[in-house]
């Protein structure tokens, strides 16, 4: 008898794209398509349920055994970490951590403690330790991009896509920090427990990657 699995998926820019990875692997995803303001979904023709969170949540989830898989971005898993099995690239939701700092000034150039906002402190703070620099990192929840225009800080370090958000602020990125994309996630446990189930998601998702290439 297959269980009904749990699969915990960030909402907001990778909700859609999932919807088509999962729709072109052969799952029926019209709940989710038009979700309401319900929260977990259960899919028709595949024997999982769909839990819509937000992506911290999603690797809390995962982690707790309580979803058996998640999707979540490349830059959470950097910053908070934890334990389970990143199994899969799914190639959508492509984006780049990046330093970025006013347009004409000099961050490596001055010896003085510099300061960087981050909605992400902890891959800022790995990123500096590895280059040695001392810095204050200062946490922002969003728009990252106003606290050097405010003069709060000296750069940011921030998801980039297609760079337009930095240029409309006078912003220029001036190193990549790491590369981002969406994640599939497993949790430990359920690896062992649903082994065959798990494979069979895990080899529809890949069929479809597959095709895309
Ligand atoms: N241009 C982008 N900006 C931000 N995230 C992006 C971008 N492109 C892809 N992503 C990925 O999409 C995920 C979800 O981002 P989204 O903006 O939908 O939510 P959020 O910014 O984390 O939360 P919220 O905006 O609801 O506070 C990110 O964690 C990242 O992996
Ligand atoms: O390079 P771009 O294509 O311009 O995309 C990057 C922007 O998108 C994200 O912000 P988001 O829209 O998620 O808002 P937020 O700053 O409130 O998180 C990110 O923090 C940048 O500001």
């Amino acid at each position: 008898m297959s269980e009904r699995l749990k699969i915990a998926i960030t909402k907001g820019r990778l909700l859609d794209k999932s919807v088509e990875l999962f729709e072109g692997a052969g799952l029926d995803c019209s709940p989710i398509k038009d979700p309401g303001r319900r929260l977990v979904h259960s899919l028709p023709n595949y024997p999982l349920d769909a839990v819509l969170a937000k992506a911290p949540d999603v690797i809390t989830y995962v982690e707790h055994g309580v979803c058996d898989l998640g999707i979540v971005g490349k830059d959470t898993i950097l910053e908070k970490g934890g334990s389970f099995y990143e199994v899969l690239d799914l190639g959508f939701g492509r984006c780049r951590f990046a330093l970025a700092v006013k347009q004409g000034s000099d961050f490596f150039g001055t010896y003085k403690t510099r300061r960087v906002a981050s909605k992400y402190p902890e891959v800022t703070r790995a990123f500096f330790a590895q280059k040695g620099m001392d810095v204050d990192i200062i946490k922002i929840e969003g728009s990252v991009e106003l606290a050097p225009i405010l003069n709060l800080t000296d750069a940011i370090v921030d998801i980039v896509e297609t760079g337009a958000t930095l240029k409309a602020n006078g912003l220029v990125p001036i190193e990549d920090v790491a590369p981002v994309s969406a994640r599939l996630i497993v949790n430990t446990a359920s690896m062992k427990l649903y082994k065959d189930q798990i494979a069979d998601f895990i080899a529809r998702c890949e069929g479809e990657l597959e095709k895309r290439k």
